[in-house]
């Protein structure tokens, strides 16, 4: 509930007005009804002559009765009802203490309407003090709701971050073994499906074994790197699949690509790896090469047999002497 409308003040000299009004409609209707009551009692006992005799009398007996009904009804009601309505407005603007130091409670009515109004007054006290509890409330509400979604946007950017490093190679930036069974799969299946073309190259370093012996692993990692980038150089294809399986054997899934035109961006691959420049006496890194390709002459009954093929082809090139490119049957 909101105490602001409690708070809100209305007409600051209503009350003070309507008791104004109210105070003259009995000093003028007291007067007149006690004159009516004594004239009808004085008719009744001495007959309609008597109130013109008896005037005089009539007059007295009216003003002192009606003095002291209005101020019976002044201390009795007015007054009373002032302090009421002085405890309304200092309810609405705080201003006053709920119980004046060494205030006396005042007898009969006056004391039922004082505490009426101090009740009033706790009841505003408390609404209000509930009202800045609930702000309170709302406010943290609202500062936990922030935190949350900063939390949650944290979350969200780490299982991003975790999706994708689950996908790639940490040394090479290239997708992994993972990523690339996926890419598999679902190109192959695509080629099946519109009768397209598909080149798989397995690619892998020679003697690479006594390369890092000679160098240092940490120039074994430096040149892995380098044969990654030449890789996403000459495979920049949207649709292009380059990943590192492991170690030092890469791998390159080329779709709408025949074996002629992936043989051919091979060729030139390896070029570009015998004419890298390595760092002196780091001497010169070579590639084998194993390629098969899907095409509506030549289709493989599954995606593993496809890579089995290029695998097949591989371990001839490397059997052949390394430094080759070799295509599966
Ligand atoms: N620097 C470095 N070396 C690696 C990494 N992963 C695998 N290797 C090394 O690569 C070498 C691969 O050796 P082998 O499997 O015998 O192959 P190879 O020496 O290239 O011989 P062939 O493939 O037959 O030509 C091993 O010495 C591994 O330790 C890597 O991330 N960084």
């Amino acid at each position: 509930m909101n105490t602001d409308s409690l708070a809100q003040p209305q007409d600051d000299a209503a009350m003070p007005r309507r008791l104004g009004s109210l105070r003259l409609r009995l000093t003028l209707g007291v007067p007149l009804l006690t004159l009516a009551i004594v004239v009808v009692l004085t008719w009744s006992r001495a007959g309609p002559a008597a109130p013109v005799d008896e005037l005089g009398r009539i007059v007295w007996q009216v003003l002192l009765l009606s003095v002291a009904q209005l101020l019976l009804i002044e201390a009795l009601l007015l007054r009373p009802l002032q302090r009421l309505a002085a405890g309304c407005e200092a309810m609405e603007s705080d201003a006053m203490p709920l119980q004046p130091e060494g205030a006396r409670p005042a007898p009969g009515l006056a004391a039922e309407l004082d505490r009426i109004g101090h009740a009033m007054r706790r009841v505003h006290g408390s609404l209000r003090q509930q009202d800045q509890d609930a702000q309170a409330l709302r406010r943290e509400l609202a500062h936990q709701r922030l935190l949350l979604e900063q939390a949650q946007a944290a979350l969200e950017a780490n299982r991003r971050e975790l999706a994708s490093l689950e996908r790639t190679d940490a040394l090479t930036g290239l997708a992994n073994l993972r990523a690339f069974d996926e890419a598999l799969r679902r190109e192959f299946k695509r080629a099946q499906r519109q009768r397209g073309l598909l080149a798989l190259a397995v690619l892998d370093l020679d003697e690479f074994k006594q390369f890092n012996q000679r160098h240092g692993a940490a120039t074994g990692d430096a040149a892995l790197k380098r044969v990654a980038t030449l890789l996403n150089e000459r495979f920049k294809r949207d649709t292009d699949v380059v990943a590192r399986l492991g170690g030092e054997e890469f791998v390159a899934l080329l779709p709408g690509v025949g074996m002629a035109e992936a043989q051919g961006v091979l060729e030139l691959l390896r070029d570009d790896l015998r004419s890298l420049g390595l760092p002196d006496g780091q001497g010169q890194l070579t590639l084998s090469v194993g390629l098969a390709a899907v095409s509506p002459a030549h289709p493989y009954l599954s995606a593993q047999a496809l890579m089995q093929a290029a695998d097949e082809a591989l371990y001839i090139a490397k059997h052949a002497g390394r430094d080759r490119l070799s295509l599966a049957a």
